[in-house]
Formats: structure tokens, sequence, C-alpha cells
């Protein structure tokens, strides 16, 4: 059983879980939501879509009830005000960081096999206070501790659907881009490598992980004459990651990094910034794109898009890359390699 955590409920994350839940078929697993049920049956009402909410005590009550209605787990604080589609309420971010954190605990506990996260708005939270960049820091923050090891939370994104497939890994995430080569160090793109070489092997049943890093400059820094953390920081971190017995390339010019016979040579890229990442995946696969956290001692996958409030409360939000992170996230709990839908 996956647990599905609200997201900002003025975006498309109620409406996206409803579809699939309607449209529940084989290609879709079992899931729980943590939410207001109240809000989710007047969406579906708005929606025009048949959905039965069961209201669950506990999580164990979930798969009973799945095939006859979408179950329902409330959320440990209650929203502020009633959501209203595509009009964000920082008044919300308790609930909507609350739902995060009740998602977290129960992966951790074994209470569900994984987290998938619908989308938040990192501005809506921020504005009530939240100290943290996204999901991948705070599940960072609170997996810390849990365990004995330290937690290094690391992004990744995959595009499972892709052939050959395609895993980026930005080493700065949310950053701006002015402070991402301030930012950059030998340490850190060692310690992203190493987390992923570990994903790929225990999570991915990969064997012997390819990684590719990118360069940050164009042409990889053309010798010096455009840049010089090629040689400063990230050739000697490639060396540091070899020496580990890891096989990796790099740094490599990231233009020429993600077209097919390229994607053919590694199983991620390591890239140096959010964008530099992400933008090959989303333009090759927008819509089957998964957004997975390493590095955790429990699953999180998302979608790969954001909240959308443009679209939401239309019921015109595309659901395959929210099916997609149900589906990776059940793979991946269930050690299996990820399998692609069907149409
Ligand atoms: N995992 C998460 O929680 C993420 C959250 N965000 C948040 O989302 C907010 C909005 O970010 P944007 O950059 O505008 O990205 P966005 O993904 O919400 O929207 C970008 C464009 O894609 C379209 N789009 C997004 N999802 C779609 C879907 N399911 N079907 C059809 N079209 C879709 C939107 O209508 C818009 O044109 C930000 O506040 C950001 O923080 C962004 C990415 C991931
Ligand atoms: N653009 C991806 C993104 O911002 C997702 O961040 P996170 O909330 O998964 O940390």
């Amino acid at each position: 059983m996956l647990a599905v955590t609200m997201g900002d409920p003025a975006g498309v994350g109620g409406e996206l879980i409803l579809a699939l839940w309607a449209a529940r078929h084989a290609d879709t697993p079992p899931f729980l939501m943590i939410d207001d049920a109240g809000r989710l049956e007047a969406l579906a009402r708005h929606l025009g879509l048949e959905v039965p909410v069961a209201r669950l005590g506990t999580a164990a009550q979930a798969a009973e009830v799945f095939d006859q209605a979408l179950p329902v787990l409330p959320l440990a604080t209650p929203l502020a005000v009633p959501p209203r589609p595509g009009h964000p309420d920082p008044a919300n971010a308790p609930a909507i960081i609350a739902a995060i954190r009740q998602a977290a605990e129960m992966a951790l506990g074994g209470a569900v096999s994984a987290m998938v996260t619908n989308p938040i708005s990192k501005a809506v939270l921020q504005d009530d206070g939240f100290a943290h960049p996204g999901h991948t820091e705070f599940l960072g923050h609170l997996a810390d501790g849990a365990g004995a090891d330290p937690v290094d939370p690391v992004m990744m994104l995959v595009a499972p659907n892709l052939d050959p497939p395609l895993r980026v890994v930005p080493v700065t995430i949310h950053l701006p881009l002015a402070r991402v080569a301030g930012a950059l160090s030998r340490e850190r793109i060692v310690a992203t490598g190493r987390v992923t070489a570990r994903a790929l092997k225990q999570r991915f049943g990969i064997a012997r992980p390819r990684l590719a890093v990118a360069a940050l400059n164009p042409h990889a820094g053309e010798q010096g004459r455009l840049g010089n953390e090629e040689r400063a920081l990230i050739a000697p971190a490639v060396a540091d990651l070899k020496a580990e017995g890891i096989t990796v390339h790099g740094p490599l010019p990231a233009d020429t990094l993600f077209h097919e016979p390229a994607r053919a040579e590694a199983d991620a890229v390591l890239c140096m910034y959010h964008d530099q990442a992400l933008i090959p995946l989303k333009t090759l696969d927008f819509f089957g794109g998964v957004n997975v956290t390493l590095g955790l001692p429990f699953i999180r996958c998302s979608p790969d898009h954001g909240t959308a409030f443009g679209l939401a409360g239309s019921g015109r939000a595309d659901p395959r890359s929210l099916r997609a992170a149900l589906r990776l996230a059940a793979d991946l709990a269930a050690q299996r390699p990820p399998s692609r839908p069907t149409p």
C-alpha cells in the first residue's frame, strides 16, 4: 500500500488522484490518500467524477476498501481554510506539511511500502515560515536520526518509459542560478555520486551502475578558457568516485549528453544544477517523468510537475506523471525492475 500526500489543495493533486482512482486498473497500484475527505468529495462532485470516499481509522484498512472507494486517512492538522482551486492560501501550509510528515512516518515505520507526494508550492509554504526548499530537503531532515547513518537526500528524476531510460541527478537543487558555481564542491559532487551509485544498485537493481558527470560550463570549460570548475572541482570529483570503484565518466559537455546514443552510455547523469537536469527530462517525457528521492531509508516518488495552479479545478490536468510515480514507487518497494505503462 502506498501513502499519497494531499499536496497543495489549491493545486491539481486532488483531481489527479480522483481521476486515477476512477480509472483504476491493473496499471495503478493501490494507494491511500492523506487528505481532507470532505474536500475530495466536493472536488469529485465539481468534476462530475463518481468517487466514493472511505474514511479510514488506520492505514491497514486501506487494502480492504480500495476496490470500492478511495481510502482517505485524515490530516493530523486540519485545513485552516476551505481550499479554492488555483488560489493557494499559506494558512493551509500546516496541513500540507503535516500530510508529508504523516506519510514519512508511515513509510519509516513500515505501515506503508512507500510514499508518493502531490505537488506543493514552495513559495506558499515558505510564506508561512516553512524552512525547507522542497520535499527532498524536508524528507532528509525528517529521516535524519531515524537510523544509524546520516541521511544525504539526493533528487533524481527518471523517465522510465524512454528507451534507453533517462535518469538525471542535480547536484545542487533548489538554488538561484547565480549561486550555483559557489555552491559546487568536489565533496558535494562525490557525495551525490556515491548516493546515486548506491541507489542504482540497491533500489534499481543495476549491478554495475555507470554515471556520466556533466560539466558546468559550455564545452566542458574549453580547457579553462570558458570556466575552471571542470578542472578545479568536477574532474577531481570524478577521479575520487573512480577511486571508490564507481564507473564514472566526465566532466562531459552537457549539451551532448541527452540524445539517444549518449543516454545509452550512462545509467544516470549527474548534473550541476536543477534546470541542467530537468529540462532534458521534461522535454523528452514530461508526462512520464518521476521524481525520486535517493538516500532516504524509505521510498519517495512524486510526479515531475508542480501544482499547475492554472489548471486546478478544470479536470484538464494530465494524471500520467502521477500514475508513473505510483507505479515506480510500487516497483521500487517490491524490488522489481520498473515497469512500463499501457498507454
Ligand atoms: N514536487 C513538487 O512538489 C513540485 C512543486 N513545484 C511547485 O509548483 C509550482 C508551480 O511551478 P511551475 O514551474 O509553474 O510548474 P508546473 O509543473 O506546476 O507547471 C508548468 C506548466 O506545466 C503544466 N502542467 C503541469 N502539470 C500538468 C499536468 N499534470 N497536466 C498538464 N499540464 C501540466 C502547467 O499548466 C504549466 O503550463 C511552484 O510553486 C513550484 O514550487 C514544481 C515542481 C515540483
Ligand atoms: N522541480 C522539481 C522540484 O522542485 C521538486 O522538488 P521536491 O519538492 O521534490 O524537493
